[in-house]
């Protein structure tokens, strides 16, 4: 007898890792039919006979291939044998933008957060084969620390956590384990088309592990640079901690400190400044990053993401770009957000508008603080009118106070390079 533990006994310690001691009561299952999630779904439910967890299964139906919804009535009878809930979402289909595999993936998340209900963390069957051909991709696109750690065991996207149990098996195995076990499975015909740059990252795997690069060594670099990126990652959040500080949801930098940080902090905090004021989602590309650093580093203002940084003395102060702003207008009423960050409050308002200050604003404000060539960073601040009357501007003192309160992404720029 081998001493080795089984798989099941690995998924139990993967599972123990991603979750640590509070086990919820509910988990939810991304299954497509495909080999790797019907394992997942084979080990899950053995490993809930132990700990006593109820399960939730969706499967997508893209209907991007004819199979597919055979697929999803797949997973269905698995389930039902299992006694596990299931649902079959289908995506509305591919408004022809972009990178199909990528839209299909990014409706994907979306339409599994919005079935989850409450439930926090959704199980997804990505392997260490996986995590070996997301570091090649990057590699192809040269790719920073960052980009080379592959993918994370649990990740955060808003409220839910993805958590990947099997990022540390290969996929042979959960192979066998579907034989031994006699569990159905659907191949996807699409794993064969070459038109898929993930396909032919995975054959250039098969010559790359025949030369000795393998997906223990991609898989292990990964680990390492995961580990290099964590370290980066608090640096800047130190350095944060000490050059920055948040005015009126702007982001204020000490120039000077700022021109002694090494440059990877440099970006990184620009990159969150710019994030933490306009909302982006996406970290802004290296190039046009670059650009900006550039320019603020002699003095130059610019903008980029619906974000603009302006130089001003000893300070740079990142702030939203008016033109990014000046069409949003939100009904005023207690709890309402204004462009997504700015929490409405007070009675008074009730029935107003809130809109960007903009120059209309600003030649109300009376009397006028001593702002000088900064004044035009208040214009994308929010302020509430009645028709084209300002009323209030909470962040220059004008009007009733507390009518707009920011609810940024952290309560600073340090804790959100630490959570992001
Ligand atoms: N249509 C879908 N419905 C539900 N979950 C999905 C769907 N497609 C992918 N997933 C989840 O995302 C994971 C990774 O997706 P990817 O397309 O890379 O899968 P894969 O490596 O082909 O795995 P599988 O063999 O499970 O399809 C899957 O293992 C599964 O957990």
């Amino acid at each position: 007898m081998s001493d080795a533990p089984s798989l099941d006994d690995r998924f139990a310690a993967a599972m123990g890792q991603c979750l640590g001691p509070d086990f919820p009561s509910e988990i939810g299952l991304a299954v497509s039919g495909g080999g790797d999630s019907m394992s997942m779904l084979a080990l899950a439910h053995n490993w809930t006979k132990r700990w006593g967890v109820r399960l939730r299964v969706v499967t997508v139906d893209h209907g991007l291939r004819p199979g597919s919804a055979d697929e999803a009535r797949l997973v269905a009878e698995e389930c039902r044998v299992l006694g596990w809930p299931h649902d079959t979402l289908n995506w509305q289909g591919w408004d022809g933008q972009g990178n199909l595999q990528d839209a299909a993936r990014r409706a994907r998340l979306s339409l599994i957060d919005g079935w989850r209900q409450g439930m926090r963390d959704v199980l997804f069957a990505h392997t260490a084969d996986d995590q070996a051909e997301t570091v090649l991709m990057r590699l192809r696109r040269g790719s920073g620390v960052e980009g080379l750690a592959g993918m994370a065991q649990i990740r955060e996207a808003g409220a839910m956590r993805v958590i990947r149990p099997l990022l540390g098996e290969r996929r042979d195995a959960l192979r066998f384990y579907l034989r031994v076990m006699r569990i159905p499975f659907a191949e996807d015909p699409s794993n064969a088309d070459e038109g898929f740059e993930r396909v032919r990252m995975r054959k250039l795997l098969g010559a790359l592990e025949e030369a000795g690069l393998g997906v223990d060594a991609l898989t292990g670099t990964a680990q390492r640079m995961a580990r290099a990126a964590e370290a980066l990652k608090a640096r800047a959040a130190d350095i944060a901690a000490r050059l920055t500080r948040l005015d009126w949801g702007q982001i204020v930098i000490d120039r000077d400190g700022f021109a002694e940080t090494e440059r990877d902090t440099q970006m990184r905090l620009l990159a969150a400044s710019l994030r933490f004021v306009a909302g982006g989602t996406y970290r802004p590309r290296a190039d046009a990053l670059e650009a900006l650093l550039d320019g603020a580093l002699s003095g130059r203002g610019g903008t980029l993401g619906g974000a603009a940084l302006h130089v001003e003395g000893g300070e740079m102060r990142i702030v939203r770009e008016l033109n990014a702003v000046e069409e949003t207008a939100t009904e005023a009423g207690t709890g309402r957000l204004w462009d997504g960050r700015w929490r409405i409050e007070g009675p008074e308002i009730n029935g107003l508008t809130v809109r960007a200050l903009g120059t209309r604003g600003w030649s109300q404000v009376t009397p006028k603080p001593q702002l000088g060539p900064r004044f035009r960073q208040a214009l994308s601040l929010p302020a509430v009118f009645r028709g084209e009357t300002l009323v209030a501007c909470a962040a220059l003192g004008f009007g009733p106070a507390h009518t707009c309160r920011f609810e940024g992404p952290a309560p600073s720029l340090a804790r959100f390079v630490l959570s992001h």
